[in-house]
């Protein structure tokens, strides 16, 4: 795909502060970002997240690989160079969420540690406001669940470039948490993630929500 430079644009500064908007929300925006194998677990957590931080009275939005690919990206492929452009694309949807001080949960396979870093890298507030979640299991056991019959088709060589099978999972080196979703129920990953949450400042306790500052 061709690289377009823009060229004569300028930023244009508003008068409304994202710290304004996270006061407003009673939250501050970030991104949670699930990676693994499909089957792992990423849109089932995801979820899982949303429902209980709504309840909570949090302002979450869920971007779903199959879902942002019957959108947005409905031009992409699965080539490497068509995964960079799609995990570019949400990083900067998600970067625009986050600064409009919503709770991403962002749930894509991004197989390449350069994408993951390069969306880490466009967050401003860096590892305050991006959240590295790695849905880990073994590929014998996402093959076991294959819930969407993907893997079978791989196998079978109806789907080529399929991650884990023909194309390459780099984990991530240092995220801010591991879900090991076989040896783990889905509440205690929602819990871990909530705790994280909480820990950061993101939302408050419990109880209530954080008056972000
Ligand atoms: N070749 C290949 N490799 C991996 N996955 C494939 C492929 N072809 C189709 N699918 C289905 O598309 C979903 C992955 O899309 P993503 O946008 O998350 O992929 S990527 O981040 O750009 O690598 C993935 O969804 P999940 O199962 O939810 O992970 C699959 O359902
Ligand atoms: N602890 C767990 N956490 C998340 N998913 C689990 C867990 N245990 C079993 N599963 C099952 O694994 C499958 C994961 O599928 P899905 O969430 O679509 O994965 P992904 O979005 O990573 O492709 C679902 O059928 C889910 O019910």
């Amino acid at each position: 795909m061709a690289e377009q430079k823009a060229t004569n644009v300028h930023w244009h500064e508003g008068e409304v502060t994202r710290a304004e908007r996270n006061r407003l929300l009673g939250q501050k925006g970030a991104t949670l970002w699930f990676t693994g194998l499909s089957g792992s677990g990423k849109s089932t957590v995801a979820v899982a997240l949303e429902k209980v931080l709504t309840e909570r009275g949090h302002l979450t939005y869920r971007l779903d690989g199959d879902n942002v690919r019957m959108g947005i990206n409905k031009n992409l492929g699965f080539s490497a160079e068509d995964r960079a452009e799609n995990i570019r694309r949400i990083g900067e949807v998600a970067k625009l969420f986050v600064d409009t001080g919503v709770i991403v949960l962002s749930s894509f396979v991004s197989p390449y540690r350069e994408d993951r870093d390069n969306v880490r890298a466009l967050h401003e507030a860096g590892d305050m406001d991006f959240i590295e979640v790695f849905v880990d299991v073994p590929l014998e056991e996402a093959e076991r669940r294959d819930p969407k019959g993907l893997y079978k088709k791989a196998r079978a060589g109806e789907i080529k470039n399929f991650t884990g099978i023909d194309d390459p999972y780099e984990p991530p080196l240092k995220p801010e948490i591991v879900l090991k979703s076989q040896e783990m129920s889905l509440e205690e990953e929602v819990t871990l993630l909530l705790e994280l949450l909480e820990q950061r400042g993101i939302i408050g306790q419990a109880s209530g929500k954080v008056v972000a500052s």
